[in-house]
């Protein structure tokens, strides 16, 4: 006979009306269960999907602007720590409102996901037993495991909750993380309570900015954690609060606002002082008689140190993983891609690489070179930057002497450099029309002579080119030879442009990690940059989120940051003309003029009396 679990006994009796079994579920559960019921909530049937208006969410942050500047610093490392694991990260006010989520993307498109947005209600009487309802209504930690969850449809999640409580023990706001059952780790709701309780001690710094911070422990070793009590006192030692920590490690002494110092220590608060001032260690008896190791965290308004001392504990430092892949490839054309290109590499086949600007063209040629294992260099050369006549001489080098303004050294160029490793010809629609014969013997022979020079070096170079051009329609128009096309384009790798990318949160949370590893980006913010067009791709993007980095009022990004009416965001434009309005203007219609020529830089550069470097300039 197949066993039943005490919970699957439960849910039976849940589901048909009857009593549920005692001990079956935890005490928490079951009442929240029969209140539910008394509810006339049907468990076999749909929450109600409750979402209030979202200038009603936008009041709700301003009254918990603090709160959520803290908080979504502590969602960003909640969500390194355990990124991967499909997970959700919600803070929700007070009454249960969520305000903002970070999560994995899977999680956010799950149908869960989809109704865990900002405004959304999780109240019991709403979505019936859940976590962050729970957490709500009974103060403390709460996790609710599958099929615990009253309704059967959140059967397959678990969320796991903590409030976060000021020193009254009044709930200022909720953080919740959900994941799917299986994805469930062990750790993931102490990493809750965790954040919740360095988000409480962050509030006290902020808050009580003109007075001293204390933290104590009875071990000196425990001064930095979350366990040490903190204690705020004003510049004449009253006490004007205690955190929750503190409060247990002075249970039995009157640890409450408006108690001085040396009613808790037995050392008076000038003595302390003397050495708390002094920036270090010192060791105290509480006025129960017990030793405890005390620091000052902050300093009172107005008051010097007079050593150096440790600064107050800051938001949580984020550690960036060097071993880390520098992209990102999770969409499933991309994958197809980076899979020929190892196989490409393998086999030493000349690579194409087409895609629109901005697409990762050179990131997947370095890529290639990097599984390729090769020795030598990577060599990469922008053919359209380099002024034709020196084509030539800039590939296979040159003999001392070769031509004006030659090195007098002469120079053994870029083929002879790439030798063992890989040469990357980007933008290789704009070699000029003459030096694409030279090329293409270069290529069927793997043999360099220097111009100018008589001697010929054999080499061995991994061949890899790109660019965003139709290369057939050119060779119909007799712009590329045909030859070299076929020479080029062994095996030839699409690039998606970023809109059409199914991993585009995942390349937004890459761009943030690199350029501020500390802020964290809102699932709103997130949805709201996926709904434009971004014609320069990840480069666009990577431009986008920096100016909202630039202009932002807060410590996180989220939808208010990103303006679409905000003419810069309107205007496309290249990184080194970001600053200047003219500069922008000017970039601007290059890269629009660009476009219209079906991305050809001769055609823009000669349309617009620009030379072809410029113009490469702009379109980079
Ligand atoms: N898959 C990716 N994940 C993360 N970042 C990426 C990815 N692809 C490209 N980038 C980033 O986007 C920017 C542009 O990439 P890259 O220079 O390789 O594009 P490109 O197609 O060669 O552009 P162009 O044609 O304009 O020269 C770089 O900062 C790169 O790091």
């Amino acid at each position: 006979m197949q066993h039943v679990s005490g919970l699957e006994r439960a849910r039976a009796a849940l589901e048909q009306g009857g009593r549920i079994p005692a001990a079956a579920v935890t005490p928490l559960v079951a009442e929240s269960w029969q209140r539910c019921r008394d509810l006339g909530l049907d468990p076999s049937g749909i929450p109600r999907d409750v979402v209030i208006p979202f200038g009603d969410v936008r009041h709700r942050r301003d009254a918990n602007a603090v709160l959520r500047s803290l908080a979504l610093a502590e969602m960003q490392l909640l969500h390194t720590q355990i990124a991967g694991s499909n997970f959700m990260i919600a803070l929700a006010d007070a009454d249960g409102v969520v305000l903002d989520t970070i999560s994995d993307a899977h999680f956010a498109e799950s149908s869960v996901g989809r109704s865990i947005i900002p405004g959304s209600m999780w109240g019991e009487s709403e979505r019936g037993t859940n976590a962050l309802g729970l957490v709500a209504r009974e103060r403390q930690p709460v996790a609710v495991y599958g099929r615990e969850h009253y309704f059967n449809c959140h059967g397959h999640l678990s969320c796991m909750a903590a409030p976060i409580l000021d020193t009254n023990g009044e709930v200022l706001g909720l953080l919740d993380a959900s994941c799917s059952n299986e994805a469930r780790q062990q750790h993931t709701h102490a990493l809750v309570r965790m954040a919740a309780a360095q988000i409480e001690n962050g509030l006290i710094f902020r808050e009580k900015p003109g007075n001293f911070i204390f933290a104590f422990h009875p071990r000196a070793e425990y001064l930095d954690t979350l366990s040490a009590g903190l204690l705020a006192v004003s510049g004449d030692g009253t006490v004007v609060l205690v955190n929750r920590p503190g409060m247990a490690l002075l249970a039995g002494l009157p640890a409450a606002h408006g108690v001085h110092f040396d009613r808790l220590f037995e050392a008076g608060f000038g003595a302390a002082m003397d050495g708390l001032l002094g920036g270090g260690i010192i060791r105290v008896r509480d006025r129960a008689g017990s030793g405890v190791f005390m620091v000052c965290r902050q300093i009172g308004e107005g008051m010097a140190m007079r050593s150096k001392t440790r600064a107050a504990p800051s938001l949580p430092t984020l550690i960036s993983h060097p071993e880390e892949p520098d992209f990102v490839c999770e969409d499933r054309l991309l994958k197809r891609a980076m899979a020929e290109l190892t196989e490409a590499a393998a086999l030493r086949m000349p690579v194409h690489i087409f895609g629109e600007t901005g697409t990762g063209k050179e990131l997947m040629a370095r890529h290639l070179h990097k599984v390729s294992r090769r020795k030598g260099e990577f060599v990469a050369l922008n053919c359209g930057a380099v002024p034709e006549p020196l084509f030539i001489a800039e590939i296979f080098g040159h003999e001392r002497g070769a031509y004006t303004n030659a090195r007098d050294d002469g120079a053994p160029g870029l083929a002879r450099a790439a030798d063992g490793g890989t040469l990357f010809l980007d933008e290789v629609a704009d070699i000029p029309l003459a030096s694409q014969t030279a090329l293409l013997r270069f290529l069927d022979s793997m043999e360099v002579r220097a111009v100018g020079g008589q001697k010929v070096h054999k080499v061995d170079v991994q061949i890899v080119s790109a660019t965003n051009r139709n290369l057939h329609d050119m060779v119909k128009d007799r712009a590329f030879r045909a030859d070299l096309l076929y020479r080029l384009n062994a095996i030839t790798i699409k690039l998606p442009v970023l809109s059409e990318r199914s991993d585009f949160p995942l390349v937004v949370q890459h761009l943030m990690k690199r350029l501020a590893p500390q802020t964290a980006i809102t699932d709103a913010a997130i949805a709201r940059l996926a709904r434009r067009a971004w014609p320069g791709n990840i480069r666009e993007l990577n431009a986008a989120l920096q100016r909202a980095l630039i202009r932002r009022q807060t410590d996180y990004l989220d939808e208010d940051s990103f303006d679409e009416s905000d003419e810069d965001a309107v205007i496309d434009c290249c990184m080194s003309c970001l600053d200047n309005t003219l500069s922008r203007r000017r970039c601007s219609e290059i890269r629009t003029t660009y476009r219209q020529t079906g991305n050809n830089a001769s055609e823009t550069a000669r349309l617009l009396r620009l030379s072809r470097t410029t113009v490469h300039k702009h379109i980079r």
